[in-house]
């Protein structure tokens, strides 16, 4: 398989079982992150890898941050999130060490993190692993943020579940790219995608 076709058939799934990735391979993987395009060499990015035991103790935070967020939550909600972030193989906690102080806006220290984390979902996909990315309210809860280790003004970007995908893991069909790309001749550009 060419480089090309393995960034064209990458996909994103949470059918993830064990063995998540570990040692040189997991090092090469994470080192991936540190060739994202960067503007004022920041590297704004940091992950806090939770495996094993952890995992209970990452659970646990993330339902008191559902709970604090929306006391009306629903149980089985709870029930379900909880047993989603305490038996995924691996989770990359994706931090943002962000610099408002910076003459480096922070749009672009957190389009730097979304750059590397999009390098390491690809070597993932390249050594035979797989993941997603995803978010949700708690990855936006401040005090939540901070018991990862990122205190304000540093947030979080999300999480990467990691492991091995499972035959349940599918690619989506894609739409082709054409509707997103268009030649700008002189007046504004128009896209498909927007028709
Ligand atoms: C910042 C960010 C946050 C995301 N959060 C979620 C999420 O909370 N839940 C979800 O199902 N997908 C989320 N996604 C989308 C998935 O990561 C993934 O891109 C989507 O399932 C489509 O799969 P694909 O990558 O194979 O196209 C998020 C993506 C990004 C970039």
């Amino acid at each position: 398989m060419t480089s090309l076709d393995l960034l064209l058939s990458r996909f994103s799934t949470d059918a993830l079982a064990e063995p998540a990735p570990a040692g040189d391979v997991l090092e090469a993987i994470l080192s991936t992150a540190m060739r994202a395009p960067d503007h004022g060499k920041l590297r704004p990015w940091r992950y806090a890898i939770v495996q094993g035991e952890a995992r209970v103790k990452l659970a646990e935070r993330v339902v008191a941050s559902m709970k604090r967020l929306d006391p009306d939550v629903a149980p089985a909600k709870v029930e379900k999130r909880f047993s989603r972030m305490s038996t995924m193989p691996m989770t990359i906690v994706l931090g943002m060490h962000l610099r408002p102080e910076n003459k480096i806006p922070l749009l672009e220290q957190e389009l730097a993190v979304g750059a590397a984390a999009m390098n390491i979902l690809n070597a993932l996909h390249a050594t035979g692993f797989g993941g997603v990315w995803v978010s949700g309210d708690v990855a936006h809860d401040p005090e939540f943020a901070a018991e990862m280790g990122f205190p304000a003004p540093h947030k979080l970007a999300g999480f990467l579940f990691v492991g091995t995908p499972t035959a349940q893991a599918k690619a989506p069909t894609r739409r082709p790219v054409d509707d997103y790309v268009a030649r700008w001749t002189g007046a504004p550009a128009v896209f498909g995608a927007d028709a």
